[in-house]
């Protein structure tokens, strides 16, 4: 007995215990929703105060103020004030958790979620289980441990348990069960699939809309960015500050590209439909280089758009003609060499790179298959044979290559812009199966077949695919587009270098200029210790004025293995020509 009577005095004084504390919890618990309110909202006024940008923090700080001073003064002000703030404070520190569980599915959500777990039971049961986890007739309860509604009453979002069983591992498999859910779930959403493999878990949800607000402005990065767009806060850990509407601020998640000789994707391709933003993204980029550097616009498409670049400092030739295109070309091989030499030279004798070869040069070329047809109709040398050198050596001589083109003429794209332009982008409507042929790999998301222009995904080397929103950045003299977006470019465009007027009819570029000063060298080869590139074959060999390059050679040099060719996102899979 005197065994069994310590423990009951212990159970005793614990049920007491336990009481005791049940009771103060109690009397507690509006003391304790409103501690929580107020830490709630000390931990958002400070992250308000450190998003606000320093010169808008004297402002905001007198307005506070100012209301302090006017509800200390008038009768009752402190009082009602205090009355208010613990009220506030008692909706902000209710408990979220409580009140989300308190949710109940109605009678149309629980036959969602009903037809949704049937709609799965091929996927997730086999035949041998003996207690499966998906069974007709089963209970969703089980396996769905978290869902969310819509006001429309269409789910938002959606945690599931799968058997140990399912081959998430295969992509396959995965794309099965993905498909699926889009579809039960409604299309036209984006969704967003986050498979945990080790708790056997999915988690599908859906995405919000990319903001379209974003125009061109002056972003504050690090020498050697990008910002190619915006994307999905959680994908990336960075923010900038940008500009939106009416002068307003926000953080937002940049996708952001390093160029340079460290970086490991030091060109671009961007392919999509026509009108989907190929120009647009190209002119954000020229913009964004002309920071602080020199750039050479191919403009494959002749149509002008590039136009208000023409005649702008460190605008060295906006080109749309074949023979334009060429000289310009052969003149980028050739300072990209003369970078290279200069360099090595420099080195040699224990000094740093001359100054001349540390100024960025952009190549950018927008739709260089359209030039390669004219070319190959007329005989002539395909222009992107000349991008061989700045391709191959342009990260060593801060020389960057991007190049955006059609689905329909990938095909067309040399294997040099193929085998060098790491850092890719899809832009407009594409499959996944499109997606992964351009990027090399699916996106996690699906996507949609609406999109405004200027989204689509991007994927840097072998980074993941993130969604991006291209910043509107529309030519100038575009009338259909927004007046404060063209404003906006107007106002990054570099200082004009020759009258107003006589830019668009001036030769663009002045290739004569800086062919003068370049010396005759050898050939780059002979100084940049490089393993020869099997994949570029003898084309990749410094450009040479002679061997016009046949077209027939160029339209069918998609080889095994290289991510694509597309023929646009009708056309799901990827046909490797040649
Ligand atoms: N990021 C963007 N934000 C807002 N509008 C955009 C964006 N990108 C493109 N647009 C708009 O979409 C239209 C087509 O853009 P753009 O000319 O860049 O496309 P494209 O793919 O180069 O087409 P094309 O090859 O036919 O010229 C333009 O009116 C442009 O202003």
């Amino acid at each position: 007995m005197a065994r069994h009577s310590l423990p009951r005095i212990l159970t005793d004084s614990t049920r007491l215990a336990r009481t005791a504390a049940d009771g103060a919890t109690d009397v507690l618990h509006p003391l304790i929703t409103i501690g929580r309110g107020l830490r709630r909202l000390v931990a958002a006024g400070r992250e308000r105060w450190s998003e606000t940008p320093k010169e808008r923090r004297g402002p905001l700080f007198f307005s506070v103020a100012a209301c302090v001073l006017v509800v200390a003064l008038v009768p009752y002000g402190p009082l009602l004030a205090l009355i208010s703030v613990m009220g506030v404070a008692a909706w902000a520190g209710r408990d979220r958790a409580e009140a989300a569980e308190a949710e109940v599915p109605d009678e149309a959500e629980t036959g969602r979620l009903q037809t949704l777990y049937e709609a799965l039971v091929p996927y997730f049961s086999a035949g041998a289980d003996p207690s499966p986890l998906y069974a007709h007739d089963g209970d969703w309860e089980q396996v769905f441990t978290e869902y969310a509604f819509d006001d429309s009453a269409r789910l938002e979002r959606l945690r599931l348990k799968y058997p140990a069983y399912f081959t998430d591992g295969e992509p396959q498999s995965r794309a099965r069960i993905e498909q699926l859910l889009h579809v039960k779930c409604g299309r036209g959403r984006e969704y967003h699939f986050a498979w945990d493999e080790e708790a056997n878990e999915l988690v599908l949800s859906v995405l919000a809309a990319l903001p379209t607000d974003i125009a061109a402005q002056p972003f504050i990065t690090s020498p050697g960015e990008t910002v190619l767009g915006f994307t999905d806060p959680d994908s990336v850990a960075r923010t900038v500050p940008v500009v939106h509407g009416d002068d307003e601020r926000r953080n937002a998640p940049p996708v952001m590209w390093r160029t340079g000789d460290r970086s490991t994707e030091p060109h671009l391709l961007a392919l999509g439909q026509p009108g989907t933003g190929g120009t647009t993204l190209l002119r954000s980029i020229a913009l964004q280089a002309l920071q602080d550097g020199d750039v050479l616009v191919i403009d494959g498409g002749g149509t002008g758009e590039f136009a208000c670049l023409a005649g702008r400092s460190g605008v060295m030739g906006v080109e749309s003609g074949l023979s334009g295109a060429l000289a310009t070309l052969e003149w980028a091989a050739h300072e990209t060499e003369r970078r290279l030499i200069d360099t090595n030279r420099a080195r040699q004798i224990g000094l740093n790179a001359p100054e001349d070869t540390r100024r960025p040069l952009w190549i950018i070329a927008d739709r260089p298959t359209a030039l390669a047809h004219v070319a190959a109709a007329e005989g002539r040398e395909d222009p992107q044979r000349l991008l061989q050198v700045p391709l191959r050596h342009g990260p060593a001589a801060n020389v960057t290559v991007v190049v955006a083109d059609q689905f329909e003429t990938a095909g067309m794209l040399s294997d040099a812009v193929r085998a060098h332009t790491k850092a890719r982008i899809v832009l407009g409507p594409a499959t996944a199966e499109v997606v992964r042929a351009v990027l090399g790999a699916p996106p996690h998301t699906t996507p949609t077949s609406e999109v405004p222009p200027g989204r689509g995904y991007a994927r840097l080397g072998a980074g993941p695919v993130l969604r991006l929103q291209v910043p509107a950045t529309p030519d100038p003299f575009d009338d259909g587009a927004s007046e404060v977006h063209r404003r906006a470019v107007l106002e990054l465009l570099p200082e004009p270098t020759v009258p107003a007027g006589e830019a668009a009819f001036t030769k663009p570029l002045t290739v004569a200029s800086p062919l003068a000063v370049v010396q005759p060298a050898p050939t780059v080869e002979a100084l940049v210790v490089d393993e020869p590139d099997a994949d570029d074959g003898p084309a990749a060999e410094a450009p040479t004025d002679a061997e016009p390059m046949a077209a027939t050679t160029r339209m069918s040099t998609v080889r095994a293995g290289q991510p694509f060719a597309v023929n646009g996102p009708a056309e799901t899979t990827a046909r490797a020509e040649g």
